[in-house]
């Protein structure tokens, strides 16, 4: 990713967050990533993480419409994706899906309720709903509105080695290619 259009998206976040009344933090830590895709637009995130804790994280994270944030899932961390502001399709899946549909069907908490899913079902949600993902569940999400609020409440987050995406092409981070100067600092960044 250009570090121009990182400088552009975090210029949006900034906004979204502003104006929907999330006060961020004195030197909030940016993650911006288009998945190693190079095409952020059709699969990104900006997140700013919160609260870094060895037991415990959470994130505040920003999307526009049916930007993706491909199918992964974690070995270690549970986590709570929480629809802040706008609308959030969230899908599900017992299994890797790559490796096709299962059939299978699972129990996932949907705003505190535990609800059969089958898995590949999408979930929507609305402001303040949220899902709770325990380790070994597969999910993708996507705001259904122009743009959306994200929340994460989790265990502990260990972005470098507890992301495992579907797609074997899907990376993590981004490479960023300098062509004008940073406004922030990533977490990515040395
Ligand atoms: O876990 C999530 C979303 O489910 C994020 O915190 C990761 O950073 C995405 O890779």
């Amino acid at each position: 990713m250009k570090r121009s259009a990182i400088n552009k998206v975090i210029g949006a976040a900034k906004l979204f967050f502003n104006q929907n009344g999330w006060t961020l933090p004195p030197s909030p830590r940016w993650d911006v990533t288009d998945f190693g895709l190079d095409s952020f637009l059709a699969s990104g995130l900006v997140l700013v993480n919160l609260a870094e804790e060895v037991e415990y994280c959470e994130k505040l994270m920003y999307a526009v419409k049916n930007q993706l944030t491909p199918a992964h899932t974690h070995k270690k961390k549970k986590e709570d994706i929480i629809c802040r502001i706008g609308k959030l399709v969230i899908q599900l899946w017992s299994k890797d899906p790559k490796k096709g549909e299962s059939g299978d069907s699972f129990n996932v908490k949907i705003n505190g309720v535990f609800c059969l899913v089958k898995s590949g079902d999408t979930i929507h949600l609305s402001a303040g709903e949220r899902v709770t993902i325990v380790p070994g569940i597969w999910h993708a999400f996507y705001p259904s509105s122009e743009e959306c609020i994200i929340g994460e409440v989790s265990t502990a987050n260990d972005d470098l080695n507890d992301n495992f995406f579907s797609d074997a092409e899907v990376g993590r981070f981004s490479e960023i290619l300098e062509d004008e100067p940073a406004i922030v600092k990533l977490v990515s960044d040395k």
